[in-house]
């Protein structure tokens, strides 16, 4: 049975974010983004959104480059306080990356899922905190190798889908990114197949179509990540349903995630 939400791939904008996970300091942020901004602002490149996720104390950093240059680079952080405010020492909130001017957070990556125990429920809360400040949350989910071994990948991650999206509303839905990423593809350099990203990503698009609309679901950026570069991103981007990508190590070298993002333009 065909899925009537794949036909639009057209109308969504390859998104292609770089997280930088525990990687460079404020100065080092500041280069990376100057020689991102020098290599891909030139008027007519709109082949992609681009965007940089670096560590919280780099954002500030950013911001006055982005903003002061009106690069065309989007920006935003790797984690959310589930809390608005009080005693949570070592968290940051919605309201103080919105007020820094972030347009995305990432939600529920497996980094965090696996070394600070963030189950479904904390993963739920993140989004919603990220909705309610204006805020695009990149949902990141995705199977262990033991779940891909058993072939349980579609279900271990529509639950996951399912679990991170109680209560968010079809409105909200509408601006929702999802990253599948494989816990076994990740910083491994086993990257997963076109088909194998493809099958799932093109599950949890129909999960939304069933949880919204097919509209929605037609709207929704879905991403695949894992050892992703500039060698194999073509054969995943041509997949009906990936949308982009979510970039951890090759986004942190300039000419590698430069030669990533334009990919189209290689022979
Ligand atoms: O976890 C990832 C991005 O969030 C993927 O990391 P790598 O690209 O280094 O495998």
């Amino acid at each position: 049975m065909g899925n009537p939400a794949s036909t639009a791939k057209s109308v969504r904008k390859p998104l292609i974010a770089g997280n930088w996970k525990l990687h460079n300091n404020h100065f080092e942020a500041i280069a990376l983004v100057q020689k991102l901004a020098f290599a891909l602002n030139d008027a007519d490149f709109d082949a992609a959104e681009v965007v940089v996720l670096p560590p919280f104390t780099s954002l500030r950093s950013v911001q006055t480059l982005v903003d002061g240059d009106k690069l065309k680079i989007g920006y935003g952080a790797q984690d959310v306080s589930q809390h608005e405010k009080g005693a949570y020492t070592g968290e940051i909130s919605g309201a103080m990356l919105a007020k820094l001017g972030c347009s995305y957070v990432l939600a529920g990556h497996s980094e965090r899922r696996q070394y600070h125990n963030e189950d479904d429920a904390i993963v739920n809360a993140k989004v919603r905190v990220a909705f309610a400040h204006d805020i695009t949350p990149i949902l990141c989910l995705g199977e262990g190798l033991d779940v891909r071994k058993a072939g349980d990948q579609v279900a271990y991650s529509l639950a996951q889908l399912d679990g991170a999206l109680k209560g968010v509303t079809e409105e909200q839905a509408r601006r929702l990114v999802v990253a599948y990423e494989p816990v076994w593809a990740i910083g491994t350099g086993e990257v997963a197949t076109p088909e194998d990203a493809q099958e799932v990503c093109a599950a949890l698009r129909a999960r939304i179509g069933e949880l919204y609309t097919p509209e929605t679901a037609g709207e929704t950026r879905i991403l695949y990540g894992g050892s992703v570069k500039s060698g194999n991103i073509a054969g995943i981007m041509a997949q009906t349903d990936v949308d982009g990508a979510l970039v951890g190590g090759a986004s942190l070298q300039a000419e590698e995630f430069v030669k990533l993002v334009r990919f189209r333009e290689q022979s």
